[in-house]
């Protein structure tokens, strides 16, 4: 799909789209609770379609309804020897040790760029905790054979924090006086998000300095109704849309969220945008840009937006924590330097280091998702201050987090033409 986006001034209110990091997680705590949990504010993006397409296949029954979906469970009881995780690197790292609960051989598959995403953290660490693994050179499929046996055990965190969130839900369900240590954790608050849904659950887990994880006696997931929070991660685009081109106001946003991306407040602040924070109401609104630096290590999904920021303000703009972009949807450093190149946007990348040289004028251009939906929001978001259309190829790629996207720019006054078509307001 093409989508052209064409210079334009922002202006109106929108409700954030729900997060799929929580949706995800709640739908996982849903299953592994005895009854039945009601999701509010659920998530439809592929990520979170692939997370119920998942629990299905684990013995859970997931109804939907106009506002909330149901979930129906008797803990992990697999109807069928293979699950599909679609392209979700979060659903895949988490479901894993979640499958392994049940004493069952099952095939675990994803498509799209999670088969080319690094696995083998499940064939070193499973076999510690009795579960046995094979994967296919470190990538999908993996088939597993359970039950895990929760024992005192070291990971390495600093790949992805997304192993860690799925060896504690795991655990939650029967583990008993152990521990999980972690060495060089990455992408610290998202294992925040995961101890506040377990919790929400009936399962607590006490964590020291995100060193190591202890759980006491034995716990069990509670049925539980849970709504899920606005998305930092995808609202970052509309909030930094409007810091470069106009003014809006993004609802359902909790500043008090353990969502890493609500740290677009701090980037946008450091670059000089106009903000005004309610408790569940963020407005932002344009102002003289200057460069800024910011570490982005533990909240890499905000590098497209930061970047498509930095592209506004005039000078060099410093970003750390590169180097945690290099296994997601696409490289992403090496992604958004080619893409932005494009419109006229330099990028250097020196080792954990991104420098965008900013205000040299965005170009008209067409550019390429490269089938990673935060590069193709990027991209569109660049586009409302370029000097003419930027027309984005395999722009779809946004289903995976955040189909309403396109939509939400277009009622903000985005001007938007998908195929052809205005999308209008
Ligand atoms: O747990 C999660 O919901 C996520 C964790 C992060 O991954 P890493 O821990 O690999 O950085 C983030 O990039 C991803 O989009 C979602
Ligand atoms: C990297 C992402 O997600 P995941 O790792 O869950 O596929 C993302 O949403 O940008």
């Amino acid at each position: 799909m093409k989508v052209s986006i064409s210079p334009s001034t922002i202006n109106g209110h929108i409700t954030a789209n729900p997060s799929k990091s929580a949706m995800q997680r709640a739908v996982a705590a849903a299953l592994l609770a005895k009854g039945k949990s009601s999701i509010y504010n659920p998530g439809l993006s592929n990520d979170c379609l692939a997370a119920m397409d998942v629990v299905e296949k684990l013995g859970a029954t997931v109804e939907r309804f106009p506002d909330h979906v149901e979930i129906t469970s008797n803990g992990v009881q697999p109807v069928n020897p293979e699950i599909n995780c679609g392209e979700s690197g979060l659903g895949i790292r988490m479901f894993t040790p979640i499958t392994a609960l049940s004493d069952q051989t099952i095939t675990i598959k994803g498509h799209g760029s999670l088969t080319t995403r690094p696995m083998d953290f499940f064939e070193k660490v499973l076999p510690q905790v009795g579960v046995s693994c094979t994967t296919n050179d470190g990538k999908l499929p993996l088939v597993i054979k359970g039950p895990i046996q929760p024992r005192d055990i070291t990971i390495d965190g600093s790949l992805s924090s997304q192993f860690l969130t799925g060896m504690l839900m795991a655990y939650g369900a029967n583990a008993e006086n152990v521990s999980i240590k972690v060495g060089d954790l990455k992408s610290k608050p998202y294992v925040d998000l995961t101890l506040q849904i377990m919790a929400h659950f009936g399962v607590k887990v006490a964590n020291e300095n995100f060193e190591t994880f202890r759980f006491g006696a034995r716990q069990a997931y509670k049925a539980k109704d849970y709504t899920v929070e606005g998305d930092w991660s995808g609202a970052a685009f509309l909030l930094v849309a409007a810091a470069v081109a106009g003014k809006a106001e993004v609802h359902h946003l909790n500043t008090q969220s353990a969502q890493s991306d609500k740290a677009i407040l701090q980037a946008l602040e450091s670059a000089g945008a106009q903000i005004l924070p309610g408790v569940f109401t963020i407005i932002t609104a344009k102002d003289k840009l200057s460069p800024f630096t910011f570490d982005a290590t533990d909240c890499p999904d905000l590098f497209p937006p930061l970047v498509a920021l930095a592209a506004n303000c005039n000078g060099v703009s410093t970003f750390s924590g590169v180097s945690r972009l290099a296994h997601k949807e696409s490289d992403r450093g090496i992604t958004l330097q080619e893409e932005f190149a494009k419109m006229g946007i330099k990028i250097e990348l020196d080792g954990d280091e991104m420098r965008v040289h900013g205000g040299t004028g965005i170009k008209a251009a067409n550019v390429h998702s490269r089938f990673d939906h935060r590069i193709a929001m990027a991209c569109a978001v660049a586009a409302l201050t370029a000097d003419g259309p930027v027309v984005i190829e395999e722009a779809e790629a946004i289903n995976k987090s955040y189909p309403e996207f396109y939509d939400h720019i277009a009622k903000l006054g985005a001007k938007v033409t998908i195929e052809g078509e205005v999308l209008s307001h």
